[in-house]
């Protein structure tokens, strides 16, 4: 099975230059990557994509997901997840483990490959968890784990909260040169508390976030990560603070790397338009002076990569409220066309900053062998129609999460083929 992809545009992610590229893709690998300007090649019996005037890049890679599956299948299935995954462009997934039972066994990795496997559209890469049902008492099997096919271990949807738990995890992750990536949130400082501390909670009578909930593990994890040598990856960074204390640590040396979600990049709490629960995530939306932190951090290398943390729920938990509702929104058909349309066709950012967050960067701080557009790469690509303009409009999801606070955004750039080793998975 051999394909050709035609005319389509490719970016240089070092210089931003754009050139016009046929990509000719055999046996799940690009093999060839030849200028247009010499004219179009014999395609033969190959399969062809028209890319004219779109975009070619390297799949994109989302390092922060939620599928759901095992246990919560009503919100999300690894089927509906990764295809909702492969419809926003992306070809490598990192699955969280908080599912019901928890990633915690060899067994449910094997299931979870094994349904992904399945599913045939994007690549599912699932961490397992730190703790025996990320209850924060006893670790889990770190070397059963990684062999099952665990790419790290983190307890995401709960901060670990003793430091001697993490710091064991560290020490057993360093000896095994896996990372731990860590969701950072002290729950002294949490109780109960839907969305962030300031205007709009003081307006509604609502408990607050702290901004310290965070940067007070991130500080802790810092600490550990220096006197363990682990690779130390902080979820979803959304404080000033956790800003500051990452820089500070890049700076020293110590191997922490960072992540950040487009809905931190672009909404305070001041957005918020009323007690809607599409609005409620954790972290939740902080104050401007946060979210310009984050594109600051982004900009300088302090924060290395963009993931969705995509966490859909049903639109029965969405609808009890702001104070009841879960925490959580989707991200994977509106991630590249949001960030797209408000950084780069702004002028903020050129294309090549954003796809290297998107592709080279994840894949870089976490050793995987996918994010480059190069002869002899995995052809794992993403086509992206530049010109093609649309409301977000969630009934169009192909994921099962309809929870988004972007219903009715006008963006421009949305994903039109998908393919993950050289297979089409996903086509407009
Ligand atoms: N981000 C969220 O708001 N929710 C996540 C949990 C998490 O990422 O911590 C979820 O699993 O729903
Ligand atoms: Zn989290
Ligand atoms: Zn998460």
């Amino acid at each position: 099975m051999s394909t050709w992809i035609l005319n389509g545009t490719t970016v240089n992610l070092e210089t931003n230059a754009q050139e016009k590229k046929h990509l000719y893709v055999e046996d799940g690998v690009i093999s060839k990557i030849i200028s247009a300007a010499e004219g179009l090649p014999d395609t033969g019996n190959a399969q062809v994509i028209d890319a004219e005037g779109k975009l070619v890049s390297a799949g994109f890679i989302d390092m922060h997901v939620h599928l759901r599956e095992p246990g919560f299948e009503y919100k999300e299935t690894i089927a509906t997840g990764a295809m909702s995954a492969a419809k926003g462009g992306f070809t490598a997934i990192a699955c969280m483990p908080n599912t019901k039972p928890v990633i915690g066994t060899t067994e449910v990795i094997a299931s979870v490959l094994a349904k992904a496997e399945e599913a045939g559209a994007a690549r599912v890469l699932p961490y397992a968890a730190i703790t025996v049902n990320q209850l924060g008492r006893e670790l889990n099997d770190f070397t059963a784990l990684k062999e099952a096919g665990a790419i790290g271990f983190t307890d995401d949807g709960v901060g670990v909260q003793s430091a001697q738990m993490m710091k064991d995890a560290m020490k057993l992750a360093a000896s095994m040169n896996m990372p731990v990536i860590a969701h950072c949130e002290d729950e002294t400082l949490v109780v109960g508390a839907p969305v962030a501390e300031g205007a709009f909670a003081e307006r509604h009578g609502l408990k607050g976030i702290p901004n310290e909930s965070e940067a007070i593990h991130v500080g802790r994890d810092i600490l550990l990560a220096e006197a363990t040598g682990v690779h130390y990856h902080v979820c979803h960074v959304s404080t000033e603070q956790s800003v500051r204390l990452i820089r500070q640590a890049k700076q020293l040396g110590i191997k922490v790397t960072a992540e950040v979600c487009p809905h931190h990049l672009l909404l305070a709490d001041e957005d918020i338009p009323g007690l809607d629960a599409n609005w409620k995530m954790n972290p939740p939306l902080r104050s401007r002076r946060d979210v310009d932190a984050m594109i600051e951090a982004l900009a300088d290398g302090t924060i290395d990569m963009v993931v969705t943390d995509h966490a859909p729920h049903s639109a029965e938990e969405k609808a009890k409220g702001m104070q009841l509702a879960p925490f959580g929104i989707v991200g994977f058909e509106t991630a590249f066309p949001l960030l797209y349309t408000k950084f780069v066709v702004t002028g903020q950012w050129t294309l090549a900053f954003l796809l290297d967050k998107m592709t080279a960067a994840p894949a870089n701080v976490f050793g995987l062998p996918w994010g480059k557009l190069e002869v002899g790469a995995a052809a794992d690509l993403t086509i992206v129609d530049l010109e093609s303009e649309r409301q977000v409009d969630p009934e169009t999801f192909v994921s099962k999460g309809r929870n988004t606070p972007f219903t009715g955004w006008n963006l421009k750039g949305w994903p039109t083929h998908t393919l993950v080793a050289g297979k089409l998975v996903w086509a407009e």
